[in-house]
């Protein structure tokens, strides 16, 4: 398109694509079709849910379960008949989906909640040559970017957060929020009760009984019935474990001590007994629910220490009496109601015992499931953005090109923060042909480990083929003859140095998928040995720019317990604001006010990265110009 094309021409004659048709997707499309655009094709994978009404204006209670796109797409119509919508209820991973399909675009407009869709259509985008305007919202915060191929960064150029992890020992010991109570009681408690019982957990699982026996406590004894059984759990994670920690004077010097908390001093002995008898018949025909059998009805309620401890014990007792098959299996999700009842009675007696208030059940299931309410006004913003960028991408006109932020409170008396875009990192594996490095035992490793851990997992292809110099050793996906698949199962399970092609230190291999137009080298560097704990998958990847997590606890132990969300549950790329290199100090400008801080240390509380989690270690700090509407940025030395 003509550089010099006026807005108005521009966004005339623009056909663009939209991925995504839920909360900033369906203010997208409005002001697109308000703004004068008239063709516009959007894809949605999904359905409409009732959860989905109260920000996403264009559905109504009578189109749940019809597809977004479509529905999107009607409603619009009926206030601008004249414009061409053309509606996709498809993932947008689909192999229709391909670079012929992008390269129709002037500009793609991404309106997504997760990584790994945003990361496809990065490539995609960069492939076709598309330029891509990136988004995203969490509750009050937002952001735009721009990303076009060779003139800015690429959605990928920079790691992105992961979920936010805790120093093992603030969890277990010391906790001093009511979300490392949450942590505790999903993460460790409830995981040790139900999950799978081989894994490492760091509950203390030894008692102080007369034998002095190593058993692991959480095993249910032979003669034991259910409710002796929640009992002895509950006194020991919530008494004797305290106890035993309080040995420990050194913790306590500067600390609140907490106190043990028994089901005795909690509950009446009689209490105890009658618990959850009144188990009404609802309990029969519906999934199991602790609080509809104790009458807990309000979950905006705080429960009393005996209402957490009642709830604690008839949880615990409807999991093994109800769900007993599911039982080593379980993995807390914040939909599973009794889950969250269970967690929140046990984070609410452990936030007792350390002086922490309470939170109601629909409280704490918002900490447990990393739930930050959405702001119907930040999606409407953010599309708002979205659309001025795209009119600037269609002008081609790169040199005013932003990537802004929208922030929670008022910073130089903005909430609009605009940045200038940052130049592509040259050493990206995606937009770059930079070839990546990975540290690995090329006698031990098979190349299944390396497919899984490397390729599928951290640069995220999903039908990767590997070539080793002309050897085409592995290739997945539809069509292959059946002698080929045997013959790439079988060297699947072949490590590395005795493949048909051997991998060996310093060769170059070389990973391609088709789908995404992706393809990159790496050069192997064989290394005999890792460090279990600092390198757990037994290889190391470098010059790659994945999810960064570097919180290390004061004793400088590096495990951490990781908040249980992946990174696919964060909603939107608000949190990477501070994780780009020279951004921290910059950001330190933009978000000058403290509030601002404490709004991304909550976004962090919640499980996402912080701002305390980056190393400022990039001396190409970019600061804000004095007049911060201009948005320039300087460089220094
Ligand atoms: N791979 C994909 N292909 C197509 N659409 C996708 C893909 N991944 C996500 N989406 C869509 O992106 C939209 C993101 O919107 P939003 O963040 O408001 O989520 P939501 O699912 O509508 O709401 P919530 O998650 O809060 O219930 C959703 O409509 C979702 O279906
Ligand atoms: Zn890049």
């Amino acid at each position: 398109m003509a550089a010099a094309a006026s807005s108005e021409e521009a966004v005339k004659a623009a056909k663009v694509l939209m991925v995504g048709a839920g909360g900033i997707g369906c203010e997208l499309l409005k002001t697109l079709a308000l703004s004068g655009f008239s063709d516009i094709h959007i894809i949605d994978l999904d359905t409409i849910e009732v959860s989905n009404l109260n920000r996403q204006f264009l559905f109504r209670q009578s189109h749940v379960g019809q597809s977004k796109a479509k529905v999107a797409r009607d409603a619009v119509l009926k206030f601008r008949p004249n414009i061409n919508i053309t509606p996709y209820h498809a993932n947008v991973k689909d192999s229709k989906f391909n670079v012929e399909f992008f390269k129709q675009f002037n500009v793609v407009l991404n309106g997504l909640d997760n990584l790994d869709a945003r990361r496809h259509v990065n490539r995609l985008c960069l492939a076709a040559e598309v330029p891509l305007v990136e988004s995203g919202t969490t509750g009050f915060l937002g952001q735009v970017t721009v990303h076009v191929k060779g003139k800015t960064e690429c959605y990928e150029c920079q790691p992105k957060p992961v979920p936010k992890s805790y120093p093992v020992c603030t969890i277990t010991s010391t906790p001093s929020k009511f979300v490392h109570c949450i942590v505790w009681a999903k993460d460790l408690l409830f995981a040790k009760l139900f999950g799978d019982r081989n894994q490492d957990n760091d509950l203390n699982v030894r008692s102080n009984d007369d034998s002095g026996s190593k058993t692991d406590v959480f095993e249910r004894n032979v003669d034991e019935d259910l409710p002796q059984y929640a009992q002895r759990i509950y006194d020991h994670v919530f008494g004797y474990n305290i106890e035993t920690a309080l040995a420990n004077e050194e913790t306590w010097k500067n600390r609140k001590k907490p106190y043990p908390i028994y089901i005795r001093d909690a509950l009446p002995e009689d209490a105890v007994q009658r618990n959850g008898s009144s188990r009404d018949h609802k309990n029969e025909e519906h999934e199991p629910s602790a609080t509809v059998s104790l009458g807990l009805r309000n979950p905006q309620e705080i429960w009393s220490l005996a209402d957490n401890s009642r709830v604690f014990l008839e949880a615990l007792k409807l999991f093994f009496e109800k769900r007993e098959k599911e039982i080593g299996n379980l993995i807390f999700d914040k939909d599973d109601q009794l889950a969250v009842e269970f967690v929140t009675a046990a984070a609410n007696i452990r936030a007792s015992s350390f002086g922490i208030p309470p939170h109601s059940l629909f409280e704490a299931k918002g900490v447990a499931g990393n739930i930050v309410h959405a702001v119907a006004t930040t999606n409407a913003i953010i599309a708002g953005l979205i659309v001025i960028e795209a009119i600037k991408v269609l002008k081609g006109d790169y040199q005013n090109y932003r990537m802004t932020y929208c922030l929670e409170h008022p910073s130089r008396k903005m909430l609009l923060m605009p940045v200038e875009p940052f130049e592509p990192n040259k050493s990206c594996y995606v937009c770059s042909e930079t070839p990546l490095v990975l540290e690995v035992n090329t006698k031990t490793t098979k190349l299944r480990e390396v497919i899984d851990k490397v390729i599928k997992s951290k640069l995220g292809m999903n039908l990767p083929l590997v070539m080793v110099g002309a050897t085409l050793v592995f290739e997945d996906g539809e069509g292959l003859e059946p002698d080929e698949a045997a013959n790439y199962a079988l060297n699947l399970e072949k490590v590395l140095a005795e493949l048909p092609a051997p991998v060996v230190n310093d060769t170059k291999i070389t990973v391609e998928d088709f789908q995404q137009e992706l393809k990159c080298s790496i050069n192997i560097k064989h290394r005999d040995e890792f460090d279990e704990e600092k390198e757990p998958d037994g290889m190391v990847l470098a010059g790659w720019s994945g999810p960064v997590d570097k919180q290390v606890n004061s004793n400088g132990d590096k495990r951490s317990v990781p908040s249980s969300s992946s990174a696919d549950d964060i909603d939107s790329t608000a949190e990477d604001i501070p994780v780009k290199p020279g951004m921290k100090r910059k950001l330190n400008e933009i978000l000058e006010s403290q509030e601002n801080f404490d709004a991304l240390q909550n976004q962090s509380d919640v499980g996402s990265s912080s701002a305390q989690v980056v190393e400022d270690d990039d001396d190409d700090i970019v600061m804000l110009d004095e007049d911060p509407k201009q948005g320039k940025k300087k460089r220094l030395q």
